[in-house]
């Protein structure tokens, strides 16, 4: 059975998954090398924000198959060196959206009205109601940076309370941010006109002190900003500095440079300052959605299925996967076959899109089509992660082409290797939506099934070959549970496709290829 490591708090439901599979052991709070220390006896990782995997660790994971992150930043994850592993990473793009754009919004009102410092004075035994005379949001601009999913959200509710909604995001078009009611503007122009900045965006090389000293001093006097996304976005010191020389009125931070929060000036300010211990994704409802997301990743990934939102599988979102499902296991079962047709070295791999496969999104379909190829070297450990790199590492040139002219089936692919011994290829489509065939091999057209054990011919279609084959075949005690052969022309070449029951034993290719007519002969198993 395959085993867990839950290294962060998470909620039950996704343990209750996870335990459907696997041993699951729950072991929160790990130092760093603790965790090396176990680690290589786990087939999957499972955490929050508060594991920090390096490379060290994934190096020390041996056994790990997939990282899964419940929640949405991988940024506590050394995503490229889990990548080179082999290591599906994939976390819960949505199941927290609502609880951290709600964070940022309560943040938002309890800075304008002083809620917590409020209330702390009442529990004091204090009764001031000067010190805490507030601001209101309604009509006021607010400014939001990054108009993803917890953005959009916070604009929803923004606009909802009469808020002004201006946003800056470089990836976002005009027609989208207008869908949300937010004009698109620079960062600069952001900076002056709002009287509330809330942040919501990755944190990258690009945005980390995205906002410094010189971008807090285009802010009003008046203006207030909220960090619900990541810390190091904001540079802490330049922040607390405006805030005590009072040009900013305040912020609100749910994450800092390093967490758990030490020393800071940011900690000395008064009401102007609202901290909390990363609580944005602190909701029941989050826990569960994310713990379950999450969890049943990791069970699916676990069980050899791929995964619906892995980070580091370029092009297969969920949408995407459950379209292109069916044709994965295709290419996989097409790139398996060129390749040991090909034998030896392959040089390149060219891999055309036919039909209605021949768009953008049928891309996952050349990395599982080199997932197939490289299957015979590398067996388990090749898989939709590391394909790409595997293959350029072996030199593989992998080139995509595209007919959408090609109807003979709805969608259909078609696998050509180049080796040191030769070039050979396969096209294969779907009957009925799932059934693997194989159409075309090396020219010839045939409509077979691809079974676990097979052989091909190159021959002469000739009277009594296939009489001397299988009386060959039946000499060796070797079961032929089907065959086909496909030719162009009568009395011309051909290839003929044998499903066999077992593996072929030793020795038989060499004395297939004695038989008068045969040129050659291959052995596959798929
Ligand atoms: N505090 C918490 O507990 C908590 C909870 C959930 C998410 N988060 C964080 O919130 C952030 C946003 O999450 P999301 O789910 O909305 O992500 P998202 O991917 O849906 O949206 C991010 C947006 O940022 C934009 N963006 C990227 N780089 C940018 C740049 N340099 N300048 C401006 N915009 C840029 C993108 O175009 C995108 O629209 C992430 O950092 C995530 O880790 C924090
Ligand atoms: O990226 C996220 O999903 C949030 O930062 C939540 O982090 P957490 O799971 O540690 O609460």
């Amino acid at each position: 059975m395959s085993k867990v490591l839950v290294s962060d708090p998470i909620d039950q439901a996704g343990i209750d998954i996870l335990s459907q599979v696997a041993t699951v052991d729950v072991k929160t709070g790990l130092k760093s090398a603790e965790l090396i220390e176990i680690i290589g006896d786990y087939d999957a990782l499972m955490i929050r924000s508060g594991t920090r995997v390096t490379e060290e660790i994934i190096e020390a994971g041996t056994q790990l198959k997939i990282i899964g992150r419940a929640g949405v930043g991988v940024d506590n994850v050394d995503v490229p060196a889990a990548t080179r592993k082999g290591i599906v990473v994939v976390n819960s793009p949505e199941g927290n959206t609502i609880a951290a754009a709600e964070h940022a919004l309560a943040m938002m009102l309890s800075l304008s009205r002083h809620i917590p410092d409020a209330n702390a004075s009442v529990k004091r035994g204090e009764w001031d109601r000067k010190t805490f005379v507030g601001a209101e949001v309604y009509k006021k601009t607010i400014g939001i940076v990054g108009l993803g999913k917890i953005g959009s959200h916070v604009a929803a509710v923004a606009k909802a309370m009469g808020m002004k909604l201006l946003a800056y995001d470089p990836f976002i078009s005009n027609e989208r941010a207008e869908q949300i009611g937010c004009q698109l503007v620079d960062l600069d122009l952001l900076m002056q006109q709002a009287d509330y900045i809330t942040l919501h965006i990755p944190k990258t090389p690009e945005t980390t002190h995205l906002i410094n000293a010189k971008t807090l001093a285009k802010m009003k006097p008046t203006a207030r900003i909220i960090n619900c996304a990541r810390g190091g976005i904001i540079d802490e010191a330049a922040l607390a500095a405006a805030i005590k020389e009072g040009k900013i009125a305040g912020a609100a931070l749910d994450v800092f440079e390093s967490e758990p929060l030490g020393e800071s000036d940011l900690r000395s300010l008064g009401k102007e300052a609202i901290l909390t211990p990363h609580l944005g994704a602190s909701t029941t409802e989050a826990q569960v959605n994310v713990a379950i997301d999450v969890a049943e990743q990791i069970r699916d990934v676990l069980l050899g299925l791929p995964a619906r939102s892995a980070v580091n599988i370029p092009g297969l979102g969920p949408d995407v996967l459950e379209e292109l499902k069916p044709y994965m296991q295709l290419a996989e079962t097409l790139g398996n076959l060129v390749g040991q047709l090909a034998g030896g070295r392959v040089e390149t791999l060219t891999v055309r899109l036919q039909g209605e496969l021949a768009t953008n999104k049928s891309q996952p379909l050349v990395v599982a089509s080199l997932k197939g190829l490289l299957h015979q070297a590398l067996r388990e450990r090749v898989n939709y992660v590391n394909a790409n790199i595997e293959a350029k590492e072996r030199g593989i040139r992998v080139i995509e082409t595209r007919d959408a002219s090609v109807r003979d089936y709805a969608g259909s692919l078609r696998l050509e290797a180049t080796g040191t011994l030769g070039t050979h290829s396969v096209t294969g489509a779907l009957l009925g939506e799932k059934e693997i065939h194989l159409t075309d091999v090396d020219g010839f057209p045939i409509n077979v099934p691809p079974s676990k054990h097979m052989v091909f011919t190159l021959h002469r279609d000739m009277p009594g070959i296939i009489g001397k084959l299988g009386s060959l075949l039946g000499s060796f005690n070797v079961n032929i549970a089907s065959m086909q052969v496909g030719r162009k022309i009568v009395r011309g070449d051909a290839v003929m496709a044998l499903s066999i029951d077992d593996p072929l034993p030793d020795g038989i290719l060499a004395e297939i290829t004695k038989v008068q007519g045969i040129r050659d002969a291959y052995t596959v198993t798929l």
